[in-house]
This record gives C-alpha cells, sequence and structure tokens, in this order.
C-alpha cells in the first residue's frame, strides 16, 4: 500500500510506476470465458501474470457472457465498479469505446507488434482512429457432426441446406435420430442461413438496413423450414445447454457452432473420441456459403486507477506465448498470424480447420450499433422458428427496429 500511494494510487491498487518503474498493486479483469471449460485455463493464465510482477495481484473474476456488456456499462457510467480490464466481445468494442469507457491503447504498453495481428481481428479494436483494445481470440463457426452416427446412416457431411435436409431424413430413416440442433435463443445461429441466401442484417456503406429484404425472408423461410421438416430440432430458450447436450448424449448428429464450443463439447460422452468429432463448413444456401466472423479482445477501462499495470497485464494475455497456450489447452484461434506455425498449434485440427474459414469469413461493421442489432433479430428469429410469426413478418419488424436504432438509415 506504500508503494501505491507513493506513486500516486489509492492504497488498493497503485498506479503501478513504482520504485524504478516496478509495477504494483490490483488490477481486475472481467473474463466471459465459458465456466467449466474454457475459465480454468485463462484463469490459469491471468494469475501467471504476477510471475512476471510479483507486486502485482491479478484479481480474476469471471462474468457471464449475456451479463458482462451491460455489467460494465453500468459499473462504468456510474464510477464504481469497473475492472481495470474487461474481455470485451468484438461487437462491444466501438460501443463501449464511443461511450468513452476505454482507455486509448496507442503508444502504451498493451500494444506490442501490432503487424503481428490479423488485420479481421484488430479491425474491431480501432474507433475514431484509435485503438481501444488487444485482439485476443477470433472465431466463426462450423458444422460439428457426429461421425459415428455419419456412419451409422451411410451418409456424408451436407455441403448445402439441400443436402442437410436429405441427410437428415436419412439419419432420421436409419438411426431414429434428428439430423441438427439448430439453436433458436441466439440470432448469431440464423447469420450463416442469411448470408448463404446472398443477404445481411445492413449495408454500412450505403447505410442500408437489408435483413428485412427478400434475401433476409427468404433466409428466414429456410430456418423455418429446417424445423418444420424435422431436419433440426430448436428451443425457444436455453438454446446453449439444450444444443450441447443433445449433441454430446448424441441424440442429434450436428449442430453448428465455434471454436469457443469444443472445450465443452469434448467434454460429452460422444466424444470422449476425439476423433469422433467432425468439423465441416456451414452449408452453402441458395446462392452463396459464409459464416461469421465472432471474437474477443481485452480493453482497459479508461477510469482504471492502475493503469500502467492494466496495459502490461492486457499484453502479456494477448502475447503470442499467452494466445498459444489458449490455442493448444481450448483450441480457440489465435489472433497474432506468428502463432499459427508454433508447435502445439500448427497441429491442432481444430484450428487448422477454422483459419480458413476465419479468413473469408462475413465481418460486421464496426459501429456502436453492431451489437445492439441481435436483440430485435433474435425476438423475432425465435417467434419464426416457434411458429408464433412468419418469415416475412419476422424480417420486417426486425427491419422496422432497425430503421429505429439506426438513425437516417435508409
Ligand atoms: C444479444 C447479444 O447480441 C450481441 O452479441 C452477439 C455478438 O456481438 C456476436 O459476435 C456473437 O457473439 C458470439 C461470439 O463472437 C463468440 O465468440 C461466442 O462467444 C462465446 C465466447 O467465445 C465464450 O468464450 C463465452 O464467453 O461464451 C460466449 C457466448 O457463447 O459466441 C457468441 C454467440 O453466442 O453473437 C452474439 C449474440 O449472442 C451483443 O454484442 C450483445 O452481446 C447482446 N447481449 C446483450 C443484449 C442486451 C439487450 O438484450 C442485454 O440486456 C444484455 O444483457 C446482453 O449482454
Amino acid at each position: 500500500a506504500l508503494a501505491a500511494t507513493a506513486c500516486g494510487g489509492d492504497g488498493e491498487s497503485g498506479n503501478g510506476g513504482g520504485k524504478n518503474g516496478e509495477l504494483s498493486g490490483t488490477v481486475t479483469w472481467w473474463d466471459t470465458s465459458t465456466v467449466g471449460s474454457e475459465d480454468k485455463v485463462f484463469k490459469k493464465l491471468a494469475e501467471g501474470f504476477t510471475a512476471l510482477h510479483p507486486k502485482v495481484k491479478v484479481n480474476y473474476v469471471n462474468v457471464p457472457f449475456g451479463d458482462a456488456q451491460n455489467k460494465f456499462k453500468n459499473a462504468a457510467q456510474s464510477g464504481s465498479g469497473a475492472p481495470d480490464v474487461i474481455r470485451s466481445e468484438v461487437a462491444w468494442t466501438p460501443e463501449f469505446a464511443d461511450l468513452g469507457y476505454l482507455a486509448p491503447l496507442d503508444g502504451t504498453a498493451a500494444l506490442k507488434d501490432e503487424k503481428d495481428f490479423l488485420p479481421q481481428a484488430a479491425a474491431s479494436t480501432k474507433y475514431d482512429d484509435k485503438t481501444y483494445a488487444v485482439p485476443q481470440v477470433i472465431d466463426s463457426m462450423g458444422i460439428f457432426y457426429n461421425k459415428k452416427i455419419f456412419k451409422e446412416a451411410g451418409v456424408q457431411v451436407p455441403g448445402t441446406v439441400a443436402e442437410l435436409k436429405t441427410v437428415s431424413k436419412k439419419i432420421k430413416d436409419k438411426t431414429g435420430k434428428t439430423g441438427m440442433y439448430l439453436r433458436g435463443d441466439d440470432a448469431y445461429w440464423f447469420l450463416s442461413f442469411l448470408y448463404g441466401e446472398g443477404g445481411n442484417l445492413v449495408d454500412a456503406t450505403s447505410r442500408t438496413v437489408t435483413v428485412d429484404n427478400a434475401a433476409g425472408a427468404k433466409a428466414m423461410t429456410v430456418v423455418k423450414d429446417l424445423v418444420d421438416s424435422g431436419a433440426a430440432k430448436t428451443d425457444a430458450t436455453d438454446g446453449w445447454e439444450n444444443m450441447q447436450a443433445s449433441f454430446k448424449d448424441g441424440e442429434v448428429a450436428m449442430i453448428i457452432n465455434g471454436p469457443w464450443a469444443v472445450s465443452d463439447t469434448y467434454g460429452g460422452v460422444q466424444f470422449k473420441d476425439k476423433a469422433n468429432l467432425g468439423i465441416a463448413p456451414v452449408p452453402a444456401g441458395s446462392v452463396a456459403q459464409g459464416a461469421p466472423q465472432g471474437g474477443h479482445n481485452l480493453a482497459v477501462y479508461a477510469g482504471s486507477k492502475n493503469l500502467d499495470a492494466s496495459y502490461a497485464f492486457t499484453e502479456y494475455m494477448t502475447s503470442a506465448a499467452s494466445q498459444a497456450e489458449v490455442a493448444e489447452q481450448l483450441s480457440l484461434l489465435p489472433t497474432r498470424t506468428s502463432v499459427y506455425d508454433k508447435p502445439g498449434v500448427a497441429d491442432n485440427e481444430i484450428v487448422g480447420f477454422f483459419k480458413p474459414v476465419v479468413d473469408k469469413a462475413i465481418e460486421r461493421p464496426w459501429i456502436p450499433e453492431t451489437g445492439s442489432l441481435f436483440a430485435p433479430l433474435v425476438t423475432e428469429y425465435t417467434k419464426v422458428l416457434t411458429g408464433q410469426t412468419t418469415p416475412d413478418k419476422g424480417v420486417g419488424a426486425t427491419g422496422d427496429a432497425y430503421r429505429k436504432l439506426l438513425k437516417g438509415w435508409k
């Protein structure tokens, strides 16, 4: 505490500028990674920072993904309770930056070897020509399938939505299992079908809402038909748990998911033998094939009382060595190009599959409103899948909500 006060800290978490620049004080980090599969790796990594900086205590806090965005905004707004560093999902970052809640990182110790970052990962950290975060993981989606069930049914993994229906029918006839579990309570699972029909949520260049155009309506019809035809099953709530349980227990032959689900999936009885998990590109629609780009950055709270230690912690957690550790332990994708050919990463089959997928994943516009596009969409998406509204009405209501959100967009 003396050191902290001496360098102007608040006793609790000095600003790290102790004698001969030695870092000190506390760094509180809000991690949003999945409890029970990812969190233990991130917690161990974070606490490893103290080995390098003995006078810094890392206070690891796991905040559920669904709560963290609002929790951080409320804390930052009220000026109390915000962490020093937050794991900021790619779409939260421009919003937090726009609100002034993030410390600009250009010229600080947080940013090292910037040229090593994948351009598409770095894109979501830039706002108003400044850098407000450091990319930690990047991801996209693919088909996860159960090789044993596919063999039993004598089918190949589907490359298109049409094939998905015929393959699911054969699986049902031969094994009694449902082909796919399609998550119905998270609109991220709608995006690859939307891209497959040549659609998108918006067109940022022409500032046009496009979710309710013909392609959007078609895509909603496609997902509704997957459920109505019995090719896929879904639920209005508890989608993550139900999707993972039905796939891990072998009740369904396929799901659509991303690298963040791999560690949890390997915990399932069907995948004790990891080789039974197959991964393939998301199915193409009638005009195109495309998967969304997601991921997470680390950002420093503008009001942190320990900026120096927070910058150093952020750099440490996004360093090549840390990213290699996370890729090896959890099959998550690095955001640094140099990490992909490191031992333990280069031979990881999941990372090897998703790298080319991520290189052509469809980016969303990194504007403050991007994160807010999912709430209205998921309401309508769930209603369409559960027969409470029609595809046309669903995308129509979504488009209306977007035009209220995006001032002046067509
Ligand atoms: C609705 C939400 O819409 C958007 O989120 C999009 C997101 O932008 C998309 O990119 C995509 O995220 C991927 C993600 O990229 C992918 O990595 C993975 O993340 C894993 C981690 O990997 C895993 O480690 C662990 O953390 O777990 C993570 C999650 O599994 O999967 C994600 C997809 O799940 O999809 C998101 C949509 O879910 C908004 O951004 C808000 O989040 C918004 N929620 C707020 C809305 C507020 C108003 O209602 C409500 O009041 C508030 O309480 C809610 O918070």
